[in-house]
C-alpha cells in the first residue's frame, strides 16, 4: 500500500508514493518498507528508536516531533492517534463495513455486551463480540489479552469479523481503549455509557480525566444510550450533542425500568417507554443487572431490533460466567462466583445478594496488584457495608507484595467493628470459607470471575480457577 493511502488528507506529498510493506507501533516488529510510529507509553518512548528504525529498514517513521530525519519523517501532534487511523486504513477501513454497538462505563460492559450479542444472535444477526472475556466472531472464539485490544490488533480483528459476514459488532470501550486511540478511525451505530466509579486512578489523573477519556466514545457515536441513574451519566446527558437516549431503573427516562421484582433466582419488571410498557423475565438476579437489561434493551432498540424480538432473547439468556455465576456445591450454602473489583461493584453486588441470604453473607476478595491502590481501603468499607463476614485475601498480586496490598485493604476497616479475617493465599482463603459456611450462608468469592489464571510476582500466570478449587476444598473437606 502507497503511504499516502494510509494517512488522510495526506501530509506526505514528498514521500506519499512510498510503497509501506507493514505498519507498527513496535520496534521489534519493524522490517524492510515498515511505517513505524513512535509511541511514547509509560516504559518506552519510540522515538527514542526512530532513526535506528530508519537504517533498519522502515520506510518512513510518524513522530511528535522534529527529529532531524528529513522527509522520512511524518510529524504529527499525536501519533497514537494517527497510527489509530493508519491501522483501519491499513485494513481497508473494516469498521465501515460493520454496524458497530459500543459500551464504556466503570461497571457492567461485560455483561450488557454479552447479552446484546446473544439477542442479535438469536435474532439471525451474525456478530462479533470485543470485550474482556474473549474476543467472539459468531460462534468462533478468539482469546484476548485486553478489554479493548491495540490499534493493529483490534482492526485486524474487525477485518475478520467483516470477511466472516457479521453484520454487527458489540463491543466493551475501555478509558484506556478511548484515550489511546486503539479504536482507530471507528463510528459506532450506538454508545453506551453505565456508570462511573473509581477504578484505574493508577492510570487517570483523577475522575475528572477518567471521565473526560469515556466521554470521547459519544464524540464518535450516531445514538447515545445514557444511565441517567448515574451522576456521570446524568452530566455527560447534558454535554452530548448526538441524539440520546436515557435509560432508567427509577423512572423518569426515554427507556426505564418499573415495577422490579427481584428474587435469588433473577428478576422480573416492566420495561417501559413512553406509554408502552413490556413485561421482561430474567434469570439474572441483582437490581444492577436489571439496569444493564434495561441498557441492552434500549441500545437494540437503537440498533433497529423490535422489542418483541428482544425480550424473547433475555428470557432465555443465562447469564455471563463469572458475573454473579452460582457454583454448585449441592450443600446447603450457596456459592457465588463474581468479578466485582471495584467499590462500587463490590457494594452492589453484595447489596443485591444480602436481600436474599437467609443467614450469613461472606465475602472473600482481594486487589490486584499494580492497579489503582486508592480503592483498596475503599473496598474493604463497601464490602463490610453488607456483609457479615469478610475474609481478606490476594486476587492477582502482580509485581507487589501480597501483604502489602493486603495492608492497604485493611486500612479501610482497621477499628471499625467489622468481622474478618486475612488469609493471604486465595486457594487456603476459599478453603476456609468453605470451612466456615453454615446453613442459609450465602460465600460470594469477588474479583476474579471468569478468570481462570492467577497473575503472580514477574507476571507469572498460574492456572486458578475458583469453581476447580471450590470442588476441590469440598473434597478436602468431605463437607
Ligand atoms: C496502561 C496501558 O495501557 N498499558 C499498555 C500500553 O503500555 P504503555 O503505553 O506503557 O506502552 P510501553 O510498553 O511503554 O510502550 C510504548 C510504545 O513503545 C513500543 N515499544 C515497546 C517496547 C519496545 O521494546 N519497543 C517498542 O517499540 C510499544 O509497542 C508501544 O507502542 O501498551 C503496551 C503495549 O502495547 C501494553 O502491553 C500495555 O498493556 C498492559 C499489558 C496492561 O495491563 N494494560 C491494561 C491496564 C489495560 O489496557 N486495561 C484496559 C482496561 C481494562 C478494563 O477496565 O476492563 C483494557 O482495555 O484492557
Ligand atoms: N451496572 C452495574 N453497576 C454496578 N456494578 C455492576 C454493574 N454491572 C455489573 N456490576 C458489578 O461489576 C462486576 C463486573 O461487571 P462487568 O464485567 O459486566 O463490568 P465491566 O465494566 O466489563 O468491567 P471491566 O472494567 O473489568 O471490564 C460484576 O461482577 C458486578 O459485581
Ligand atoms: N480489567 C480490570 C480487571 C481487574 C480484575 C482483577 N482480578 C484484578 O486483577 O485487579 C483491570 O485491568 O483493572
Ligand atoms: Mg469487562
Amino acid at each position: 500500500m502507497k503511504l499516502r493511502d494510509l494517512i488522510e488528507n495526506n501530509a506526505v506529498t514528498a514521500i506519499g508514493d512510498t510503497e509501506i510493506s507493514s505498519v507498527t507501533d513496535d520496534t521489534r516488529k519493524v522490517t524492510e518498507g515498515s511505517l513505524f510510529v513512535c509511541v511514547k507509553g509509560g516504559s518506552f518512548d519510540g522515538h527514542t528508536a526512530a532513526a535506528e528504525m530508519l537504517e533498519k529498514g522502515a520506510a518512513a517513521v510518524v513522530c511528535e516531533r522534529d527529529l532531524g530525519l528529513g522527509d522520512r519523517q511524518i510529524i504529527t501532534e499525536n501519533s497514537r492517534k494517527l497510527y489509530g487511523q493508519i491501522c483501519s486504513a491499513w485494513f481497508g477501513h473494516p469498521e465501515k463495513k460493520l454496524k458497530m454497538i459500543g459500551v464504556t462505563g466503570t461497571n457492567g460492559k461485560t455483561t450488557i455486551t454479552n447479552v446484546i450479542k446473544y439477542i442479535l444472535m438469536k435474532n439471525g444477526h451474525k456478530t462479533g463480540l470485543v470485550g474482556t472475556i474473549q474476543n467472539e466472531i459468531g460462534e468462533e472464539i478468539l482469546h484476548t489479552d485486553n478489554t479493548t485490544p491495540m490499534a493493529y490488533d483490534f482492526m485486524g480483528l474487525l477485518a475478520k469479523m467483516a470477511d466472516a459476514g457479521c453484520e454487527y459488532v458489540v463491543m466493551e470501550v475501555s478509558s484506556f481503549g478511548l484515550c489511546q486511540y486503539r479504536i482507530g478511525s471507528s463510528y459506532f451505530d450506538v454508545a453506551v455509557f453505565t456508570n462511573l466509579t473509581q477504578d484505574h486512578l493508577d492510570y487517570h489523573k483523577d475522575m475528572e480525566d477518567y471521565y473526560q477519556a469515556k466521554k470521547m466514545l459519544f464524540d464518535i457515536c450516531g445514538c447515545a444510550v445514557i444511565n441517567s441513574d448515574d451522576d456521570y451519566g446524568r452530566r455527560l446527558y447534558g454535554e452530548t450533542v448526538c441524539t440520546k437516549r436515557s435509560f432508567s431503573v427509577k423512572g423518569n427516562a426515554d427507556y426505564y425500568a418499573d415495577g422490579i421484582k427481584i428474587k435469588s433466582t433473577g428478576s422480573s419488571f416492566w420495561f417501559c417507554s413512553g406509554d408502552k410498557s413490556h413485561l421482561v423475565k430474567t434469570r439474572m438476579p441483582g437490581m444492577f443487572n436489571v439496569s444493564n437489561i434495561t441498557a441492552a434493551i434500549a441500545a437494540c432498540l437503537e440498533a433497529g431490533l423490535t422489542i418483541d424480538n428482544i425480550i424473547p432473547a433475555i428470557e432465555e439468556y443465562n447469564g455471563v460466567k463469572g458475573r454473579c455465576e452460582v457454583i454448585p456445591t449441592g450443600l446447603d450454602f450457596t456459592v457465588i462466583c463474581d468479578y466485582a473489583h471495584t467499590p462500587d461493584a463490590l457494594e452492589n453486588i453484595l447489596r443485591s445478594v444480602k436481600e436474599y441470604t437467609e443467614n450469613d453473607l461472606i465475602c472473600l476478595f482481594g486487589c490486584g496488584g499494580n492497579r489503582d491502590a486508592a480503592k483498596r481501603p475503599k473496598m474493604a468499607q463497601a464490602a463490610a457495608k453488607y456483609a457479615d463476614k469478610l475474609i481478606i485475601t490476594s486476587d492477582n498480586p502482580r509485581n507487589e507484595k501480597p501483604e502489602a496490598i493486603i495492608d492497604d485493604i485493611l486500612a479501610g476497616v482497621k477499628d471499625k467493628p467489622v468481622n474478618y479475617d486475612v488469609v493471604t493465599d486465595r486457594r487456603e482463603a476459599i478453603f476456609h470459607a468453605l470451612k466456615i459456611a453454615e446453613k442459609g450462608d450465602i460465600i460470594v468469592l469477588a474479583g476474579k470471575g471468569h478468570e481462570d489464571y492467577q497473575i503472580l510476582a514477574g507476571m507469572e500466570h498460574i492456572h486458578f480457577d475458583e469453581r476447580e478449587v471450590v470442588a476441590e476444598g469440598l473434597r478436602l473437606l468431605k463437607k
